[in-house]
């Protein structure tokens, strides 16, 4: 039977991010990829240029076409720009009733472009997190989330324990803006209790754009093939650390990760990950 997932998202016209992260990355696990856009970006991997949002009713159309047509195993959100949008996409999920969604709270592009308008942080809030299966937020867009500033680690289980109480069933705390020693950690946290750490080797480079978008379309692939919430997340870091590890140095600026390597070399590309509880 053939799997399908939605990724509701912007484009990334220089593929690295976004929708085109996550096509990419359901196609090499599996799953066959639909999307709903959000915005179209003038993006390559020296920065965003240009941010043309799509209309709410546009995003509402979209998603309706794909569900209404469609055995939907898993959802996941990524650059969802204003309030209106995630109005609209909280609204038409909730209209199918539940299932899986992976929520990428995406804020800030790396070169430090705004992918979410300051207005639309509360809508995020109020409205979508209450509807996650998981949310997976790098550390400055926890901070925002969780009203507080992230220094150590108590702070990030803090931070991931107020990402709970807002309704979401799980967090990742994504480590690539914490570096520790020579690892990349992550923090996973359920609501069920299940608590453990996954850590890789620090990859030194500068091809790290779409990392995000290319982990938790990984961990929303996963889902959709009947994995748990904690499965999909192990497996999905594997992926990523695959991706770092062979990255593609691709133009002048951060260059993408690399969507082949997982199966191209192997679970991680010579690069362990541990889980440790
Ligand atoms: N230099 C790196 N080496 C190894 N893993 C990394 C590196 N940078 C990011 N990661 C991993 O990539 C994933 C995405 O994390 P992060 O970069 O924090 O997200 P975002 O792209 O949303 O800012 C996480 O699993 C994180 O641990
Ligand atoms: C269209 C679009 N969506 C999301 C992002 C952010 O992607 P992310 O994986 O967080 O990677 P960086 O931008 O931090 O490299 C994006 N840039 N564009």
């Amino acid at each position: 039977m053939t799997v399908v997932a939605l990724t509701i998202a912007g484009s990334d016209s220089g593929g690295g991010a976004g929708i085109q992260a996550d096509l990419k990355t359901f196609q090499e696990l599996g799953v066959f990829g639909t999307s709903a856009l959000t915005a179209v970006t003038a993006q390559n991997t020296r920065g965003v240029h240009g941010v043309y949002p799509i209309d709410a009713q546009g995003v509402t159309a979209q998603i309706r076409a794909v569900m209404d047509d469609f055995n939907v195993g898993a959802v996941k959100t990524g650059m969802l720009f204003s309030a209106n949008i995630i109005q609209a996409v909280a609204e038409t999920l909730q209209s199918y009733g539940p299932s899986a969604l992976v929520i990428d709270p995406v804020m800030i592009a790396k070169g430090g472009a705004s992918l979410l308008l300051d207005e639309a942080v509360q809508a995020m809030k109020e409205l979508l997190i209450p509807l996650a299966s998981v949310i997976t937020p790098n550390i400055p867009e926890a901070e925002v989330l969780a009203s507080m500033s992230i220094k150590s680690d108590s702070d990030v289980v803090e931070a991931a324990n107020r990402l709970l109480k807002l309704g979401a069933k799980a967090v990742v705390m994504k480590g690539g803006h914490r570096r520790q020693a020579n690892y990349a950690e992550d923090l996973f946290l359920s609501a069920a209790g299940e608590r453990f750490t996954l850590r890789s080797e620090w990859i030194e480079t500068k091809d790290t754009h779409g990392t995000g978008c290319t982990f938790s379309a990984a961990i929303t692939a996963q889902i959709a093939q009947g994995k748990t919430i904690a499965e999909s997340v192990i497996t999905a870091k594997h992926f990523i650390q695959a991706a770092i590890a062979d990255g593609l140095t691709l133009g002048g600026g951060h260059g993408p990760t690399n969507h082949w390597a997982y199966k191209r070399l192997g679970k991680t590309a010579g690069k362990d990950v541990v889980l440790i509880d």
